[in-house]
């Protein structure tokens, strides 16, 4: 997977660099390149933003910029295969990012990031992209970050470790939290039982039965009151729910 970002910060990009993300790009399932948005401006001061029009508080980033940016992105990045990427601009106004979203990006070939800052893009930059590629604003959450990078890195990470050979046991992909709907079930290791400066702490018994069908029926029962505890959206939308309030659930 090709993967553009576009940030007046690149600098904010650099813990991909690092850990399971780093090191897909370093065995080649991952292809990022960083683009500083100042490259692209024409002036001596690299000027990227202006006052708004009608009046506000606050910058907006200028529409040129960002034209010439992504028009570069698209000339270097296209082939026969993917001649241009799926831009997303990560913004409090977007459509929110989830699981199946990751996944479904991850099956895309080229991703395009574009990171503002501001009180957000001229929106004749989203006019100008969305006439040469696919385009979607993402949220990331109900809040104001400062910038989209934040939001890029968290995306890069959701999406990229769901390549294949990027996270080591692909096993460990399958119960995690909002796979299947559900969050995902309390996990214990050594020591059995913890005495915990005079409170001794035990593991539930069933996990040490060596009963593997006992123990996944307690897994599934625990992600499901779980997710009835602590989110009664997803809950709602998951039949799996019914006559769990009694359970003593965190
Ligand atoms: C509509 O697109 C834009 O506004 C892009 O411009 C901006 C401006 C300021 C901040 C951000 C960063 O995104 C978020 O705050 C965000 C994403 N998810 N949840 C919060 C982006």
């Amino acid at each position: 997977m090709r993967l553009d970002v576009v940030s007046i910060f690149p600098g904010y990009l650099a813990p991909l660099d690092l850990s399971l993300i780093g090191k897909a790009r370093r065995d080649g399932l991952l292809d990022l390149h960083v683009h500083d948005l100042r490259d692209f401006t024409t002036d001596r001061h690299r000027t990227v933003d202006d006052s708004p029009f009608g009046g506000g508080a606050g910058m907006v980033m200028k529409p040129e910029p960002w034209a010439a940016a992504l028009d570069h992105v698209v000339q270097d990045g296209t082939t026969d295969d993917a001649p241009v990427p799926h831009l997303l601009v990560p913004g409090p106004g977007g459509v929110p990012f989830t699981q199946a979203m990751a996944h479904a990006l991850a099956a895309e070939p080229w991703l395009a990031f574009a990171c503002g800052r501001y009180e957000g893009l001229d929106e004749r930059v989203y006019d100008h992209a969305a006439e040469r590629m696919p385009l979607t604003v993402v949220s990331l959450g109900d809040y104001v970050l400062n910038g989209g990078e934040v939001a890029v890195l968290a995306m890069v990470e959701a999406v990229g470790r769901l390549l294949p050979g990027v996270v080591g046991n692909a096993e460990s992909l399958v119960e995690e939290s909002h796979e299947g709907g559900l969050l995902e079930y309390p996990v214990y290791t050594r020591p059995a039982s913890w005495d915990d400066s005079g409170t001794v702490r035990e593991v539930p018994p069933v996990l040490l039965s060596g009963d593997h069908a006992a123990i996944a029926a307690w897994r599934h029962e625990q992600r499901v009151a779980r997710t009835a505890a602590r989110r009664p959206d997803l809950a709602a939308a998951s039949a799996t729910v019914a006559g769990l309030d009694d359970l003593d659930v965190r």
